[in-house]
């Protein structure tokens, strides 16, 4: 399996926080979703992987190609989306395409009005016009107007209803299709990735716990659920973190179907995205 994206052993470190040896893959034909709380590094790795913030260790390959020594050459193939980041808001939305021409040189004018028309956006209209979710499909719509290979996003669906954010994943599954592109997307909005992801990438306060298959951590993680007797009686290495309630206990287990064969009388249900994170991030550890 060939890999968009490679990082290796990141390591940036800020005052009061530090992104430690993060390694992480993309591979081709794929959708990896960055996960973990406010402040996990998911920015900073995103940042560090483009040449916009400088990690002191580790090592970027993205294409195949150092991204230090080849990010002019790696950047005409990828399309990228930061949250926060936005257009020069005084400028009609048709400008962008002039704009654009003069960077990219596979720029696709024909595809850009396309998708216009496709996302009901009036090119004659100021993007400051626009609305938030209209501002953020025209972001998404320019970043996928140059035939990238490559999609970066941070947070690209925040913020917008669940009408615009289907419209947005089904352009991310038609993006992958052809088995050479790819994407990298990181969200808070673990739902989506639910559906779209194939990869997840799981990051906590600068570490990387884990990165899996989306069907791997859907079909093995759970969460078990039984009253004190029963949690004293459980084996400390089948417990990944758990959490006390008023009237029971929550385990979360890595691996649910053998779990299940060790305690049979246990309930252990099937776990979400979200479930997994909370638990992960706000639970304890028994040792
Ligand atoms: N330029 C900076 N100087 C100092 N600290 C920074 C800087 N940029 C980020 N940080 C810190 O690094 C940590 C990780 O931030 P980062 O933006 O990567 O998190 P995140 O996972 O993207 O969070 P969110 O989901 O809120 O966007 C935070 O504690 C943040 O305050």
């Amino acid at each position: 399996m060939e890999n968009n994206i490679e990082i290796r052993q990141m390591t940036k470190t800020y005052p009061a926080f530090r992104l430690d040896r993060v390694d992480l893959s993309v591979p081709k034909g794929s959708i990896v979703g960055l996960i973990g709380e406010n402040g996990a590094g998911k920015t900073t790795l995103i940042k560090g992987m483009l040449g916009l913030v400088h990690p002191e260790e580790g090592e970027v390959l993205i294409f195949g190609k150092d991204a230090k020594t080849s990010m002019k050459e790696i950047k005409t193939n990828i399309g990228v989306v930061l949250d926060g980041s936005f257009f020069m808001e005084l400028l009609k939305v048709q400008a962008i395409d002039t704009v654009m021409k003069g960077i990219y040189d596979k720029w696709d004018t024909a595809l850009f009005y396309d998708y216009l028309q496709r996302f009901g956006i009036d090119p004659s209209k100021k993007i400051k016009e626009l609305s938030k979710g209209m501002q953020k499909k025209l972001e998404i719509l320019t970043a996928l107007s140059h035939h990238p290979k490559l999609l970066i996003l941070d947070e690209p669906t925040s913020g917008l209803d669940p009408v615009v954010r289907n419209e947005i994943l089904d352009i991310f599954q038609d993006f992958i299709l052809d088995e050479e592109c790819s994407i990298l997307l990181s969200t808070h909005i673990t739902s989506d990735l639910e559906h779209i992801a194939d990869y997840l990438a799981f990051i906590d306060n600068g570490q990387m716990i884990f990165f899996e298959t989306r069907d791997k951590v859907l079909d093995s993680y759970g969460i078990l659920k039984c009253d004190q007797k029963k949690f004293e009686r459980l084996e400390p290495s089948d417990v990944i973190r758990y959490r006390r309630n008023r009237y029971n206990y929550e385990v979360l287990v890595n691996d649910r179907h053998s779990i299940r064969r060790t305690y049979r009388d246990a309930v252990i249900e099937k776990i979400t995205i979200e479930d997994l994170m909370l638990l992960y991030i706000k639970g304890e550890k028994l040792c």
